[in-house]
């Protein structure tokens, strides 16, 4: 499947040149590799771009999906294509707030009856004249007031009690009227959303079709079971996958991937996986097994992100295939992997789910991080009452500090320490990702 209305290299006209003209921190120029020799006659330049521009390239290639109808059962986690319209009047008719007696006028009253829940035409009462009723029931004609069971006093058929005009009855039409716009476009279901829904009598929703995501996994030395040995890692970014792109309002289709350091294997894969973003990690530096750039290249895709300047996940990369769909490098280390899916992968999905990409919220940092001269650091924090505190055990190969951690600080580049950020949730339904 592929996003609807994608193109080759769709960036929206300007966003590319804008990027080109100022965003380019040039990293990966040429470095010193032994005597008269520069790694830059082996390997290309690569044109990384400051973190927030690559989340904005990310966010304006992407294409929302189709605009669809879906039933309420499943439409959770989509975003609204339309304004979400009443067509009915709720309550559609004047309905007891407690279970007791309602009334007509002022007591005491005689009890003509009982109102049940399911009672379809309640009648009217006269003046002097109560009922027994259910909350939720509709009230007689007539009816001024219910008084709550546990106020009545019952003699025979004389009933007494408190009453005030209007008093325990929902009115027809207090919660909405026919015709009532209830949410915007652009609104992310949620339960309530969906209760709502179904409040006013819908049976399907009219939302943009949220994005497929598969993941490939790539490297000879993964294993998915036991521990770490000389020579074998335990593969960590494949269990993190599918609940990252869950979370983030996607549809993960099939299981993640598993596949060798092969360049031919990751051809296939990319050619025969259906999905409209491919996730793909391990492939992403410059070494003899990272073959993402050559299989991007044979593909004809369009590389639009070749490199972020951040700390960690620098090698990340974006393309886009020829047919629209979307291809992530994600870095092997598994921190890195992870902040490169909440930067590229996040900012593409949520442009796919038909949602504008946030602002990141400020934090103060009273301790101070240090900065790195030219890169954005994305730091495992801890949230407090007076700002975030690191937690330790941020390098680019560990998840022990992002699973500590609240959020991750976002750490502007600068010349000494930052004692502002702004936080970028780990958890990327979480307000403000969750629109
Ligand atoms: N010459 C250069 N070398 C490297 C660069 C560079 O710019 N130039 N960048 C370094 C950085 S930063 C990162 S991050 C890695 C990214 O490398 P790859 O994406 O090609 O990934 P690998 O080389 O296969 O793996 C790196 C590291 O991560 C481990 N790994 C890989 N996949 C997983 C996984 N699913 N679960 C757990 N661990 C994984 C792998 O065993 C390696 O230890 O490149 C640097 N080098
Ligand atoms: O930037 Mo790498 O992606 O630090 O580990």
């Amino acid at each position: 499947m592929t996003q609807s209305g994608a193109t080759k290299a769709g960036i929206p006209s300007g966003v590319r040149d804008r990027f080109d003209k100022r965003g380019r921190v040039g990293e990966g120029g040429p470095v010193e590799d032994g005597p008269g020799r520069t790694t830059a006659e082996r390997r290309p330049r690569r044109d990384v771009v400051p973190w927030d521009v690559a989340r904005a390239l990310a966010h304006a290639v992407a294409r929302p999906g189709a605009v669809v109808r879906r039933a309420l059962d499943e439409a959770d986690g989509c975003v609204l294509a339309t304004p979400l319209v009443s067509p009915v009047a709720v309550p559609p008719v004047d309905r007891a707030a407690m279970d007791g007696y309602v009334v007509r006028g002022s007591g005491p009253w005689c009890v003509v009856g009982q109102v049940k829940a399911g009672t379809a035409d309640p009648g009217e009462l006269a003046d002097g004249q109560a009922t027994g009723i259910v909350t939720g029931a509709a009230v007689p004609a007539g009816a001024t007031s219910v008084v709550r069971s546990e106020d009545a006093v019952v003699t025979g058929d004389r009933l007494d009690g408190p009453s005030e005009d209007g008093r325990h009855i929902r009115r027809a039409g207090e919660e909405c009227r026919p015709g009532d716009q209830l949410l915007r476009a652009g609104v992310v279901i949620d339960p309530a959303v969906l209760g709502l829904a179904a409040t006013v009598g819908l049976n399907r929703l009219t939302v943009i079709s949220p994005p497929t995501v598969a993941a490939l996994i790539t490297g000879d030395e993964l294993v998915r079971q036991g521990h770490s040995t000389p020579g074998r890692v335990r593969d960590a970014i494949g269990p993190m996958l599918p609940g990252l792109i869950t979370r983030s309002g996607a549809k993960p289709v099939a299981s993640v991937r598993h596949l060798p350091d092969s360049l031919d294997q990751l051809l296939s894969a990319l050619r025969e996986t259906e999905a409209d973003l491919v996730l793909v990690s391990g492939s992403s530096a410059s070494g003899p097994a990272d073959h993402l750039r050559p299989a991007l290249k044979a593909l004809g895709a369009d590389l639009i992100v070749d490199g972020v300047a951040c700390r960690p996940g620098h090698p990340q990369a974006l393309a886009q295939l020829p047919d629209g769909r979307l291809v992530v490098g994600l870095p092997g280390n598994p921190f890195a992997a992870l902040v490169a899916f909440l930067t590229l992968g996040v900012a593409a999905i949520t442009r796919m789910r038909g949602l504008p990409l946030p602002e990141l919220t400020n934090i103060a940092v009273p301790g101070g991080i240090p900065c790195h001269p030219t890169s954005t650091r994305l730091v495992p924090v801890r949230l407090t009452a007076q700002g975030a505190v690191p937690v330790g055990h941020g390098g680019a190969a560990m998840l022990r500090g992002p699973a500590t951690a609240d959020a991750l600080a976002v750490v502007a580049p600068g010349p000494a320490e930052a004692i502002a950020a702004r936080l970028l949730p780990l958890d990327p339904g979480s307000r403000p990702w969750g629109g």
